[in-house]
Protein backbone atom coordinates (compact mmCIF):
# COMPACT_ATOMS: atom_id res chain seq x y z
CA UNK A 1 0.00 0.00 0.00
CA UNK A 2 1.04 3.18 -0.86
CA UNK A 3 0.89 5.87 1.75
CA UNK A 4 -0.23 9.53 0.72
CA UNK A 5 -0.37 12.94 1.97
CA UNK A 6 -2.48 16.00 0.43
CA UNK A 7 -1.30 19.60 1.23
CA UNK A 8 -4.34 21.66 -0.58
CA UNK A 9 -6.53 18.97 -0.22
CA UNK A 10 -9.83 21.22 -0.36
CA UNK A 11 -8.95 23.00 -3.42
CA UNK A 12 -9.37 22.12 -7.57
CA UNK A 13 -6.08 19.63 -7.58
CA UNK A 14 -6.46 18.71 -4.06
CA UNK A 15 -10.49 16.97 -5.00
CA UNK A 16 -9.60 15.63 -7.99
CA UNK A 17 -6.48 13.41 -6.34
CA UNK A 18 -9.37 12.91 -3.73
CA UNK A 19 -11.40 11.06 -6.77
CA UNK A 20 -8.44 9.14 -7.95
CA UNK A 21 -7.25 7.58 -4.56
CA UNK A 22 -11.45 6.85 -4.07
CA UNK A 23 -11.22 4.69 -7.39
CA UNK A 24 -8.70 2.45 -5.96
CA UNK A 25 -9.32 2.65 -1.90
CA UNK A 26 -7.56 -0.54 -1.14
CA UNK A 27 -4.20 0.51 -2.86
CA UNK A 28 -3.88 3.98 -0.99
CA UNK A 29 -3.20 5.00 2.91
CA UNK A 30 -4.17 8.28 3.60
CA UNK A 31 -2.10 9.80 6.27
CA UNK A 32 -2.48 13.37 6.23
CA UNK A 33 -5.01 15.76 4.48
CA UNK A 34 -4.19 19.80 4.18
CA UNK A 35 -6.88 22.65 3.79
CA UNK A 36 -6.32 26.29 4.20
CA UNK A 37 -9.97 27.31 5.68
CA UNK A 38 -12.65 24.97 4.16
CA UNK A 39 -13.33 22.66 6.98
CA UNK A 40 -16.55 20.99 6.00
CA UNK A 41 -15.09 19.91 2.83
CA UNK A 42 -11.61 18.96 4.48
CA UNK A 43 -14.00 16.65 7.06
CA UNK A 44 -15.91 15.12 4.14
CA UNK A 45 -12.72 13.87 2.63
CA UNK A 46 -11.18 12.80 5.46
CA UNK A 47 -13.97 10.54 6.31
CA UNK A 48 -14.46 9.50 2.70
CA UNK A 49 -10.86 8.25 2.43
CA UNK A 50 -10.79 7.62 6.35
CA UNK A 51 -7.45 9.29 6.81
CA UNK A 52 -5.31 9.15 9.87
CA UNK A 53 -4.91 13.61 10.19
CA UNK A 54 -6.99 16.48 9.17
CA UNK A 55 -5.16 19.82 9.61
CA UNK A 56 -6.29 23.25 8.78
CA UNK A 57 -4.09 26.28 8.35
CA UNK A 58 -6.29 28.74 9.69
CA UNK A 59 -6.73 28.40 13.28
CA UNK A 60 -9.96 29.84 13.17
CA UNK A 61 -11.25 26.89 11.20
CA UNK A 62 -10.30 24.10 14.16
CA UNK A 63 -13.15 24.13 16.11
CA UNK A 64 -16.00 23.21 13.48
CA UNK A 65 -12.93 20.58 12.02
CA UNK A 66 -12.92 18.99 15.11
CA UNK A 67 -16.36 18.96 15.90
CA UNK A 68 -17.31 17.58 12.17
CA UNK A 69 -14.88 14.58 12.91
CA UNK A 70 -15.46 13.84 16.59
CA UNK A 71 -15.42 10.41 17.38
CA UNK A 72 -14.16 9.23 13.92
CA UNK A 73 -10.73 8.52 15.49
CA UNK A 74 -9.26 10.59 12.90
CA UNK A 75 -6.73 13.18 14.95
CA UNK A 76 -6.75 16.99 14.12
CA UNK A 77 -4.64 20.14 14.09
CA UNK A 78 -4.50 23.63 13.20
CA UNK A 79 -1.97 26.64 12.05
CA UNK A 80 1.01 27.11 9.91
CA UNK A 81 3.14 25.03 11.76
CA UNK A 82 0.90 22.19 12.28
CA UNK A 83 0.68 22.35 8.93
CA UNK A 84 4.85 21.66 8.14
CA UNK A 85 4.87 19.39 10.48
CA UNK A 86 2.12 17.11 9.53
CA UNK A 87 3.39 17.82 5.83
CA UNK A 88 6.70 16.48 7.41
CA UNK A 89 5.38 13.11 8.50
CA UNK A 90 7.30 10.42 5.87
CA UNK A 91 5.07 9.19 3.11
CA UNK A 92 5.54 7.29 -0.01
CA UNK A 93 3.93 10.48 -1.87
CA UNK A 94 3.04 14.05 -1.26
CA UNK A 95 0.83 15.83 -3.69
CA UNK A 96 1.79 19.49 -3.21
CA UNK A 97 -1.59 21.36 -4.12
CA UNK A 98 -1.72 24.59 -1.76
CA UNK A 99 -1.85 27.67 -3.70
CA UNK A 100 0.74 30.35 -3.74
CA UNK A 101 3.95 30.55 -2.16
CA UNK A 102 2.30 29.58 0.94
CA UNK A 103 2.93 26.59 -0.15
CA UNK A 104 6.68 26.77 -0.27
CA UNK A 105 7.34 25.59 3.27
CA UNK A 106 5.09 22.56 3.94
CA UNK A 107 6.52 21.26 0.65
CA UNK A 108 10.06 21.81 1.57
CA UNK A 109 8.76 19.49 4.51
CA UNK A 110 7.44 16.63 2.89
CA UNK A 111 10.93 16.74 0.57
CA UNK A 112 12.87 16.55 3.26
CA UNK A 113 10.95 13.27 3.82
CA UNK A 114 12.41 11.78 0.83
CA UNK A 115 9.53 10.38 -1.34
CA UNK A 116 8.22 11.28 -4.45
CA UNK A 117 6.45 14.95 -4.48
CA UNK A 118 3.53 15.27 -7.13
CA UNK A 119 4.34 18.87 -8.39
CA UNK A 120 1.11 21.31 -9.19
CA UNK A 121 2.57 24.29 -6.39
CA UNK A 122 4.32 26.16 -9.56
CA UNK A 123 4.70 29.12 -7.14
CA UNK A 124 7.02 27.49 -5.01
CA UNK A 125 9.19 26.11 -7.79
CA UNK A 126 9.22 29.37 -9.12
CA UNK A 127 9.95 31.67 -6.48
CA UNK A 128 12.53 29.28 -4.36
CA UNK A 129 13.70 26.95 -7.54
CA UNK A 130 17.30 26.37 -6.14
CA UNK A 131 16.50 26.13 -2.76
CA UNK A 132 13.82 23.53 -3.44
CA UNK A 133 16.18 21.37 -6.02
CA UNK A 134 19.22 21.36 -3.45
CA UNK A 135 16.33 20.07 -1.30
CA UNK A 136 15.24 16.99 -3.55
CA UNK A 137 18.47 16.15 -3.89
CA UNK A 138 19.74 15.95 -0.65
CA UNK A 139 16.76 13.99 0.66
CA UNK A 140 17.23 11.75 -2.38
CA UNK A 141 13.33 13.08 -3.60
CA UNK A 142 11.50 12.14 -6.58
CA UNK A 143 9.73 15.28 -8.13
CA UNK A 144 7.23 14.22 -10.25
CA UNK A 145 6.08 17.47 -12.51
CA UNK A 146 1.96 17.78 -12.44
CA UNK A 147 1.19 20.65 -14.18
CA UNK A 148 -0.34 19.48 -17.35
CA UNK A 149 2.37 21.16 -19.43
CA UNK A 150 4.84 19.63 -17.62
CA UNK A 151 3.77 16.26 -16.92
CA UNK A 152 3.24 16.04 -20.78
CA UNK A 153 6.88 16.76 -21.70
CA UNK A 154 8.24 14.66 -18.54
CA UNK A 155 6.34 11.95 -20.41
CA UNK A 156 7.40 13.11 -24.17
CA UNK A 157 10.93 12.63 -22.52
CA UNK A 158 10.70 9.75 -20.41
CA UNK A 159 13.27 6.84 -21.08
CA UNK A 160 14.52 9.31 -24.02
CA UNK A 161 17.61 11.16 -24.76
CA UNK A 162 17.23 13.91 -23.04
CA UNK A 163 20.67 15.54 -23.95
CA UNK A 164 19.42 14.81 -27.15
CA UNK A 165 16.50 17.77 -26.77
CA UNK A 166 16.64 20.68 -29.13
CA UNK A 167 13.39 22.60 -27.34
CA UNK A 168 10.43 21.95 -25.70
CA UNK A 169 6.80 23.62 -26.49
CA UNK A 170 5.06 24.45 -23.58
CA UNK A 171 1.02 25.24 -25.15
CA UNK A 172 -1.03 27.83 -23.44
CA UNK A 173 -5.18 27.66 -24.13
CA UNK A 174 -4.93 31.52 -24.62
CA UNK A 175 -7.77 31.78 -22.01
CA UNK A 176 -10.75 34.21 -22.14
CA UNK A 177 -8.95 37.13 -23.79
CA UNK A 178 -7.38 35.41 -26.23
CA UNK A 179 -9.14 37.31 -29.31
CA UNK A 180 -10.44 39.86 -27.11
CA UNK A 181 -9.54 44.26 -27.64
CA UNK A 182 -7.42 46.17 -25.15
CA UNK A 183 -10.04 47.82 -24.53
CA UNK A 184 -11.95 44.87 -23.68
CA UNK A 185 -9.55 43.77 -21.81
CA UNK A 186 -8.92 46.71 -19.56
CA UNK A 187 -12.50 46.88 -18.49
CA UNK A 188 -12.66 43.13 -17.73
CA UNK A 189 -14.36 42.43 -14.46
CA UNK A 190 -13.29 39.42 -12.32
CA UNK A 191 -16.10 37.07 -13.79
CA UNK A 192 -15.58 37.58 -17.52
CA UNK A 193 -11.72 36.89 -16.25
CA UNK A 194 -12.83 33.70 -14.37
CA UNK A 195 -14.69 32.49 -16.82
CA UNK A 196 -11.90 30.02 -18.49
CA UNK A 197 -12.84 28.50 -21.99
CA UNK A 198 -11.02 24.97 -20.89
CA UNK A 199 -10.50 24.28 -17.27
CA UNK A 200 -11.74 24.32 -14.17
CA UNK A 201 -9.33 25.36 -11.34
CA UNK A 202 -9.03 27.71 -8.59
CA UNK A 203 -9.41 31.57 -8.93
CA UNK A 204 -6.05 32.38 -8.67
CA UNK A 205 -4.96 30.00 -11.88
CA UNK A 206 -7.66 31.04 -13.53
CA UNK A 207 -6.79 34.47 -13.41
CA UNK A 208 -3.19 33.82 -14.34
CA UNK A 209 -4.18 32.03 -17.48
CA UNK A 210 -6.61 34.68 -18.27
CA UNK A 211 -3.09 37.66 -18.25
CA UNK A 212 -0.81 34.63 -19.23
CA UNK A 213 1.17 35.00 -16.18
CA UNK A 214 0.25 31.34 -15.65
CA UNK A 215 2.46 30.55 -18.95
CA UNK A 216 5.10 32.80 -17.45
CA UNK A 217 5.22 30.80 -14.22
CA UNK A 218 5.43 27.75 -16.23
CA UNK A 219 8.07 29.12 -18.46
CA UNK A 220 9.93 29.29 -15.44
CA UNK A 221 9.32 26.19 -13.68
CA UNK A 222 9.92 24.07 -17.21
CA UNK A 223 13.48 25.91 -16.87
CA UNK A 224 14.20 24.48 -13.57
CA UNK A 225 12.40 21.12 -13.52
CA UNK A 226 14.14 20.27 -17.17
CA UNK A 227 17.49 22.17 -16.58
CA UNK A 228 16.72 24.20 -19.80
CA UNK A 229 17.04 28.09 -20.33
CA UNK A 230 14.62 30.14 -21.42
CA UNK A 231 15.21 30.38 -25.22
CA UNK A 232 14.46 26.44 -25.41
CA UNK A 233 10.95 26.59 -24.26
CA UNK A 234 8.54 27.72 -26.65
CA UNK A 235 4.91 28.57 -25.67
CA UNK A 236 2.33 27.80 -28.27
CA UNK A 237 -1.55 29.28 -27.98
CA UNK A 238 -3.23 25.90 -28.57
CA UNK A 239 -7.28 27.04 -27.89
CA UNK A 240 -8.71 23.14 -27.76
CA UNK A 241 -5.79 22.08 -25.13
CA UNK A 242 -5.41 18.76 -26.18
CA UNK A 243 -1.78 18.45 -26.81
CA UNK A 244 -0.29 20.14 -23.66
CA UNK A 245 3.46 19.87 -24.54
CA UNK A 246 5.94 19.08 -26.91
CA UNK A 247 9.51 17.81 -26.79
CA UNK A 248 11.75 18.51 -29.80
CA UNK A 249 14.82 16.36 -30.92
CA UNK A 250 17.43 17.64 -32.66
CA UNK A 251 16.74 15.15 -35.51
CA UNK A 252 13.49 17.22 -35.88
CA UNK A 253 11.04 14.44 -34.41
CA UNK A 254 8.42 16.23 -31.99
CA UNK A 255 6.98 14.05 -29.54
CA UNK A 256 3.65 14.96 -27.89
CA UNK A 257 1.44 13.70 -25.00
CA UNK A 258 -2.48 14.27 -25.62
CA UNK A 259 -5.54 13.83 -23.69
CA UNK A 260 -8.52 15.18 -22.38
CA UNK A 261 -8.26 18.35 -20.21
CA UNK A 262 -8.86 16.60 -17.48
CA UNK A 263 -6.30 17.09 -14.77
CA UNK A 264 -6.61 14.07 -13.28
CA UNK A 265 -4.75 12.41 -16.02
CA UNK A 266 -1.81 14.19 -15.28
CA UNK A 267 -2.45 13.53 -11.34
CA UNK A 268 -3.01 9.78 -12.59
CA UNK A 269 0.33 9.42 -13.81
CA UNK A 270 2.20 10.99 -11.10
CA UNK A 271 0.22 8.95 -9.06
CA UNK A 272 1.55 5.73 -10.11
CA UNK A 273 4.58 6.47 -11.05
CA UNK A 274 6.49 4.82 -12.83
CA UNK A 275 3.59 2.58 -13.43
CA UNK A 276 0.19 3.68 -14.87
CA UNK A 277 -3.42 3.05 -13.40
CA UNK A 278 -6.64 2.62 -14.83
CA UNK A 279 -9.01 5.97 -14.79
CA UNK A 280 -12.33 6.99 -15.85
CA UNK A 281 -11.52 10.03 -17.16
CA UNK A 282 -13.53 11.11 -20.64
CA UNK A 283 -10.85 9.65 -23.39
CA UNK A 284 -9.78 11.87 -26.06
CA UNK A 285 -11.99 11.69 -29.40
CA UNK A 286 -9.72 13.00 -31.96
CA UNK A 287 -12.63 12.83 -34.74
CA UNK A 288 -15.09 14.99 -32.39
CA UNK A 289 -12.17 17.49 -31.72
CA UNK A 290 -11.26 17.59 -35.41
CA UNK A 291 -8.87 20.47 -35.47
CA UNK A 292 -6.35 21.35 -33.77
CA UNK A 293 -4.84 25.03 -34.14
CA UNK A 294 -1.87 26.68 -32.89
CA UNK A 295 -0.59 30.22 -32.91
CA UNK A 296 1.99 32.41 -31.77
CA UNK A 297 1.04 33.94 -28.24
CA UNK A 298 0.67 38.30 -28.62
CA UNK A 299 3.03 39.67 -26.54
CA UNK A 300 1.91 43.57 -26.41
CA UNK A 301 -1.74 42.17 -25.16
CA UNK A 302 -0.05 39.64 -22.61
CA UNK A 303 2.87 41.27 -21.08
CA UNK A 304 3.42 38.54 -18.43
CA UNK A 305 5.33 36.37 -20.83
CA UNK A 306 8.07 38.95 -21.01
CA UNK A 307 8.07 39.74 -18.37
CA UNK A 308 8.60 36.07 -16.93
CA UNK A 309 11.38 35.64 -19.49
CA UNK A 310 13.24 38.57 -18.06
CA UNK A 311 12.79 37.33 -14.42
CA UNK A 312 14.49 34.08 -15.69
CA UNK A 313 17.37 36.01 -17.04
CA UNK A 314 17.76 38.45 -14.38
CA UNK A 315 17.78 35.08 -11.78
CA UNK A 316 18.15 35.78 -7.87
CA UNK A 317 15.42 37.20 -6.02
CA UNK A 318 13.37 38.43 -9.23
CA UNK A 319 11.53 35.20 -9.89
CA UNK A 320 10.24 35.49 -6.43
CA UNK A 321 9.28 39.44 -6.73
CA UNK A 322 7.19 38.69 -9.99
CA UNK A 323 5.33 35.72 -8.15
CA UNK A 324 4.50 37.49 -4.53
CA UNK A 325 3.57 40.58 -6.69
CA UNK A 326 1.41 39.15 -9.19
CA UNK A 327 -0.50 37.54 -6.04
CA UNK A 328 -1.18 40.67 -4.56
CA UNK A 329 -1.93 42.14 -8.11
CA UNK A 330 -4.65 39.19 -8.94
CA UNK A 331 -6.04 39.23 -4.99
CA UNK A 332 -6.77 43.18 -5.82
CA UNK A 333 -8.18 42.50 -9.07
CA UNK A 334 -10.84 39.74 -7.78
CA UNK A 335 -11.35 42.35 -5.18
CA UNK A 336 -12.04 44.97 -7.86
CA UNK A 337 -9.51 47.53 -6.33
CA UNK A 338 -7.62 47.74 -9.40
CA UNK A 339 -8.61 46.56 -13.64
CA UNK A 340 -7.48 43.36 -15.42
CA UNK A 341 -4.07 45.37 -16.77
CA UNK A 342 -3.16 46.83 -14.08
CA UNK A 343 -2.18 43.28 -13.04
CA UNK A 344 1.09 43.47 -15.48
CA UNK A 345 1.43 46.89 -14.79
CA UNK A 346 1.40 46.37 -10.90
CA UNK A 347 4.26 43.22 -11.61
CA UNK A 348 6.69 45.42 -13.63
CA UNK A 349 6.53 48.31 -11.14
CA UNK A 350 7.20 46.47 -8.09
CA UNK A 351 9.88 44.31 -10.15
CA UNK A 352 11.59 47.80 -11.29
CA UNK A 353 11.30 49.36 -7.81
CA UNK A 354 13.40 46.30 -5.73
CA UNK A 355 15.90 45.90 -8.55
CA UNK A 356 18.25 43.16 -8.72
CA UNK A 357 18.60 41.47 -5.65
CA UNK A 358 20.37 37.99 -4.85
CA UNK A 359 18.43 34.99 -2.74
CA UNK A 360 20.65 31.88 -2.29
CA UNK A 361 18.97 30.77 0.71
CA UNK A 362 15.05 30.17 2.23
CA UNK A 363 15.44 32.96 4.27
CA UNK A 364 16.18 35.67 1.35
CA UNK A 365 13.81 34.42 -0.84
CA UNK A 366 10.90 34.64 1.97
CA UNK A 367 12.41 38.63 2.97
CA UNK A 368 12.20 39.19 -1.24
CA UNK A 369 8.59 37.29 -0.80
CA UNK A 370 7.60 39.94 2.12
CA UNK A 371 9.24 42.81 0.30
CA UNK A 372 7.27 42.28 -2.80
CA UNK A 373 3.80 41.82 -1.33
CA UNK A 374 4.66 45.31 0.73
CA UNK A 375 5.62 47.18 -2.46
CA UNK A 376 2.51 45.52 -4.17
CA UNK A 377 0.29 46.60 -1.50
CA UNK A 378 0.86 50.15 -1.50
CA UNK A 379 0.98 50.16 -5.24
CA UNK A 380 -2.75 48.44 -5.29
CA UNK A 381 -3.54 51.23 -2.32
CA UNK A 382 -2.16 53.97 -4.79
CA UNK A 383 -3.82 53.01 -7.69
CA UNK A 384 -7.16 52.08 -5.99
CA UNK A 385 -7.25 55.99 -3.95
N1 LIG B 1 -6.37 23.61 -10.78
C1 LIG B 1 -5.62 23.13 -11.75
O1 LIG B 1 -6.13 22.46 -12.66
C2 LIG B 1 -4.13 23.35 -11.76
C3 LIG B 1 -3.49 23.91 -10.67
N2 LIG B 1 -2.13 24.04 -10.66
C4 LIG B 1 -1.47 24.62 -9.49
O2 LIG B 1 -1.85 23.87 -8.34
C5 LIG B 1 -1.95 24.72 -7.20
C6 LIG B 1 -3.37 24.58 -6.64
O3 LIG B 1 -4.29 25.06 -7.59
P1 LIG B 1 -5.87 24.87 -7.40
O4 LIG B 1 -6.14 23.51 -6.86
O5 LIG B 1 -6.48 25.30 -8.67
O6 LIG B 1 -6.17 25.97 -6.28
P2 LIG B 1 -7.42 26.08 -5.31
O7 LIG B 1 -7.57 27.52 -4.96
O8 LIG B 1 -8.59 25.36 -5.87
O9 LIG B 1 -6.94 25.26 -4.01
C7 LIG B 1 -5.91 25.72 -3.20
C8 LIG B 1 -5.74 24.81 -2.01
O10 LIG B 1 -4.77 25.35 -1.13
C9 LIG B 1 -5.35 25.51 0.19
N3 LIG B 1 -4.71 26.64 0.83
C10 LIG B 1 -4.76 27.94 0.46
N4 LIG B 1 -3.99 28.68 1.27
C11 LIG B 1 -3.43 27.82 2.16
C12 LIG B 1 -2.52 27.97 3.25
N5 LIG B 1 -2.03 29.17 3.59
N6 LIG B 1 -2.15 26.86 3.91
C13 LIG B 1 -2.63 25.63 3.59
N7 LIG B 1 -3.50 25.45 2.59
C14 LIG B 1 -3.88 26.53 1.88
C15 LIG B 1 -6.82 25.71 -0.08
O11 LIG B 1 -7.60 25.46 1.08
P3 LIG B 1 -9.13 26.00 1.28
O12 LIG B 1 -9.80 25.92 -0.04
O13 LIG B 1 -9.65 25.02 2.29
O14 LIG B 1 -9.03 27.37 1.84
C16 LIG B 1 -7.01 24.66 -1.17
O15 LIG B 1 -7.04 23.38 -0.61
C17 LIG B 1 -1.61 26.13 -7.71
O16 LIG B 1 -0.26 26.40 -7.45
C18 LIG B 1 -1.87 26.06 -9.21
O17 LIG B 1 -1.08 26.96 -9.93
C19 LIG B 1 -1.36 23.61 -11.70
C20 LIG B 1 -1.94 23.07 -12.81
C21 LIG B 1 -3.37 22.90 -12.92
C1 LIG C 1 -4.36 22.54 -16.45
C2 LIG C 1 -3.12 23.30 -16.38
O1 LIG C 1 -2.04 22.76 -16.41
C3 LIG C 1 -3.19 24.77 -16.29
O2 LIG C 1 -1.96 25.32 -15.87
C4 LIG C 1 -3.56 25.22 -17.66
O3 LIG C 1 -2.41 25.20 -18.43
C5 LIG C 1 -4.20 26.55 -17.60
O4 LIG C 1 -4.57 26.95 -18.85
P1 LIG C 1 -3.77 28.01 -19.72
O5 LIG C 1 -3.11 27.23 -20.79
O6 LIG C 1 -4.90 28.87 -20.21
O7 LIG C 1 -2.83 28.74 -18.84
MN1 LIG D 1 -0.47 24.24 -16.72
Amino acid sequence: MKSVTILGSTGSIGANTVDLLLQAPDQYRVAVLVGGRNAAKLAEQAKALDASHAVIADESCHAELASLLAGTGIHTSAGRQAVCDAAGERVDWTMAAITGAAGLAPTLEAIKGGGAIALANKEALVCAGDVMLRAVADAGATLLPVDSEHNAIFQAMADRQADQVEKIILTASGGPFRTASIEEMERAPPEVALRHPVWSMGAKITIDSATLFNKGLEVIEAARIFGLPSERIDVLVHPQSVVHGLVQYTDGSLLAQLGSPDMRIPIAHALAWPKRMKTNSPRLDLARVAQLTFEAPDMVRFPALRLARAVLAAGGAAPAILSAANEVAVEAFLARRIGFLDIARMVEAVLDRIGAQAADTLEAVLYWDQEARRQAGLHASSRAA
